[in-house]
Formats: C-alpha cells, sequence, structure tokens
C-alpha cells in the first residue's frame, strides 16, 4: 500500500534526517514510527504526502510512484491529522470538518451530513457540539475535530503526527481506545509518528523503532517488546519492557485454570461436597445458561450444609463482577484484578452470549506473559513453551 524504497532526505543544511529508508506498510494496517526527538519521523510522514520531497529514493502509493501525482491531488487521497490539530477558528466544528469535501466541491447538504456522521463516529454529538468554535472546545475534544476531518473524504491513508500529544495522559488514553475501536470499523492503512513508546506498541498492528534516520527494528510490538533487535532497541523500549508486554499479550484460552464448577440450581450439601472431594477453597457459580453468575467458598457451603435447610447454591452464592472476555489483555485483567480487589478473575467468550471459559490468577497471569516471551523468542505458539519455575520448598 505504501512503500518506501531506499529513500533519503538530505537538508539543504547537510542534514541527513533520514537515510535509505525502505519499508512497506500493507494495506488496512497501522504503523507506528517511534524514535526519540530529531530522528527522521516526521520527515518521513511529510514525504508521504510531499510536503517534503526525498532526496532520493522513490514512494509508492498503492504501486504508484508519487512524484508523479500531482501534489493537491495526492493530498486528497491521504487524511492528515497533526498536533496542533490546525482548526480554523472561526469556522464552526461542523465546517471545520467538513473542510475536504467541501473542496472536492461536495454539495453543501451532502458534506454537512457526512460531517456529523463522523463527529458521532469519534465521540462528538454534532446537535451539540457542531456549531461550536474551536476555542469553545477540551484539547481532547479538538484533537477528535482533527480525527473526524482528517477522515471526513474517506481517504484510504491516514498520516497523523503525534495527534495525541498535547493532551494530558488520562485524556490520551481515552483517545487511543477511541481511535482503536474507530481504526476497526473504518480501516484505513495508518502511519502514525510518536516518540512514546507505550502508545507506539498500544495503537500499532507494527512499530518502527528509529535510530538516527534508520529503522533499526519494524516487527509486531510483541516482538520489538519480547526480542529487540539491537542494544539501541532494548534500551529505547526500557528495562520495563516486561512490564509494557502485558498491555499488548491477549489472554487466550490455554493459560485459565479450570476451578470446579457448580450451578446456582445445585443442591448446596452436594457442591460442598464437590468442594471438599477436590479440596478446594472455592467454585465458580455459573446459572443454567453457563453464564457467570458469581462464587461459592468452601467454608459457606459446609457451614450452610451443615444447617436446617441448606437450600441451594443460589441462596449462598455471592456475585462476582471482575471478569473479562477472552481476548482482553493481560494489563486489563491485572488491573481489573486490583480495581476489584480480586484475586482471580472470570474469563468468559467473547461472543455475545459469553459462556464462563475460566479463571486468572496472579500466578496463571504471570505464567502468561513468560510463556508469551519465551513464544515469542523462539517463534512457536505459547502452548508449546515449557516453562521451568523456581519453586519454594
Ligand atoms: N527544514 C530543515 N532543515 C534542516 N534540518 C531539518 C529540517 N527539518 C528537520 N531537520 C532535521 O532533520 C532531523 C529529523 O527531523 P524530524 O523532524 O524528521 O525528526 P522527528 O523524529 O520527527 O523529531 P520530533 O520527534 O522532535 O518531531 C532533525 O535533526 C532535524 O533537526
Amino acid at each position: 500500500m505504501i512503500r518506501f524504497e531506499h529513500v533519503t532526505k538530505r537538508y539543504p543544511d547537510g542534514t541527513t534526517a533520514v537515510d535509505d529508508l525502505s519499508f512497506e506498510v500493507a494495506e488496512g494496517e497501522l504503523v507506528t514510527l517511534v524514535g526519540p526527538s530529531g530522528c527522521g519521523k516526521t520527515t518521513t510522514m511529510k514525504m508521504v504526502n510531499r510536503l517534503i520531497e526525498p532526496t532520493s529514493g522513490r514512494i509508492l502509493l498503492q504501486d504508484e510512484d508519487i512524484s508523479d501525482v500531482d501534489a493537491v491531488e495526492l493530498r486528497r487521497r491521504i487524511g492528515y491529522v497533526i498536533q496542533q490539530v490546525g482548526l480554523f477558528p472561526h469556522k464552526t466544528v461542523l465546517e471545520n470538518t467538513a473542510t475536504v469535501p467541501h473542496l472536492l466541491g461536495w454539495k453543501r447538504g451532502k458534506g454537512r451530513d457526512r460531517a456529523a456522521e463522523l463527529l458521532d463516529l469519534v465521540g462528538l454529538d454534532p446537535s451539540v457540539y457542531g456549531d461550536r468554535y474551536p476555542d469553545q472546545l477540551s484539547g481532547g475534544q479538538r484533537q477528535r475535530v482533527g480525527v473526524a476531518r482528517a477522515l471526513a473524504a474517506d481517504p484510504p491513508v491516514l498520516l497523523m503526527d503525534e495527534p495525541f500529544g498535547a493532551v494530558d495522559p488520562v485524556v490520551r488514553e481515552h483517545l487511543q481506545n477511541e481511535f482503536l475501536r474507530l481504526q476497526a470499523a473504518v480501516r484505513k492503512t495508518v502511519l502514525f509518528v510518536t516518540h512514546d513508546i507505550e502508545e507506539a506498541v498500544r495503537l500499532g498492528d507494527r512499530i518502527a523503532v528509529y535510530g538516527e534516520g534508520r529503522i533499526e527494528q519494524y516487527d509486531a510490538p510483541a516482538a520489538v517488546l519480547g526480542t529487540p533487535a539491537t542494544d539501541y532497541v532494548a534500551d529505547f523500549v526500557g528495562a520495563d519492557r516486561g512490564l509494557k508486554r502485558l498491555s499488548v499479550t491477549p489472554i487466550e484460552p490455554g493459560d485459565l485454570e479450570q476451578p470446579p464448577v457448580v450451578r446456582l440450581d445445585d443442591p448446596l450439601d452436594r457442591a460442598a461436597e464437590q468442594l471438599r472431594a477436590e479440596d478446594a477453597r472455592w467454585a465458580v457459580v455459573l446459572d443454567a445458561d453457563d453464564q457467570l453468575h458469581g462464587w461459592l467458598s468452601a467454608e459457606q457451603a459446609k457451614a450452610g450444609a451443615l444447617g436446617d435447610k441448606p437450600g441451594t447454591v443460589r441462596e449462598h452464592a455471592r456475585r462476582m463482577e471482575a471478569w473479562l472476555p477472552v481476548g482482553a489483555s493481560l494489563k486489563q485483567a491485572f488491573a481489573t484484578m486490583l480495581q476489584h480487589d480480586a484475586g482471580w478473575i472470570a474469563v468468559i467468550d467473547e461472543d455475545s452470549v459469553g459462556h464462563f471459559r475460566g479463571v486468572l490468577t496472579p500466578a496463571t497471569l504471570h505464567e502468561a506473559l513468560r510463556r508469551s516471551t519465551a513464544a515469542d523468542a523462539r517463534d512457536i505458539t505459547r502452548a508449546e513453551v515449557e516453562l521451568e519455575t523456581v519453586r519454594g520448598s
């Protein structure tokens, strides 16, 4: 989709900003360019929409050499979002969003409808925000308008230069999540510049880690974190790369423990007996549709079963709020455990039915992380990894 072939950019003062760069971005892929200040990320990006011309080499967009395409025509195929947004202060949010459709000569009504649709998509109600002016918005809202505007003419390619750099960390995480959801729906080919490795890891399908004017590693986030190609990359991703992996490692069914399972309508004395026989401290409680209800402790089951009217599990089970679907990240799993002060979380199917699949404990979470690191290092699946464990006596 976008291909760099031996691209070099030397500025007139002799600075080599980009040095013999070759890489390719597939259609619908989100590639983050990450690296320290001055390493050539912005120069790379601006060569794609010809705000900067390469000194040598060529860039192909959909197999076409962009130097053969009229720059104005080219830019209409490419959405561009920058940190300072660059909204027109005297135009309303709706007018700002409809800028490109307007330039393309769309009918006014069609352009406005499209703008309203996009504002909705980025989480801004057009009936509330459409008639406001940019200075009546928060920084995060302005960034959303920037994204909506870049998408308005439905360009196949999106260039984003530190689009969330100017907002505080909480808003930033929010914008990142929204953007991921949006990207899942629109599937643009995206080049995203950031100097923040966390952001690069969260957003990128692949990451290009820049050294000076060169890409040191071009790989999936888990691989960059798991097997940095050079000492430079290892340094850049940081000593806490093990922790960062949490956010790019999904929960897989093979990671889960299978505690005893009882049903809401099971007689309590039978449940107590099952817990005793399995020597378990608690059981997961499911309803008749195999959906998670909560849990039952062995102590409660035993005490209840000794009472006058033991009844069923239903009267003694506790609700469980700490749960996630398969595929959620280990970081979410860890955060959920902390949020609910829970020693385990339930994991359910991703589909709308949400059958119970198993539980994740701190020990299994740690094991999943170790397996994923080892699997990436050896290019095998997680299930094939044999872990050696240092055990307490
Ligand atoms: N117009 C210019 N003339 C001369 N040198 C330039 C020019 N623009 C950029 N440079 C230099 O080229 C190098 C790469 O700059 P670039 O803006 O691509 O880096 P960057 O990785 O995007 O940095 P940042 O994260 O700080 O934005 C830097 O050394 C910069 O000083």
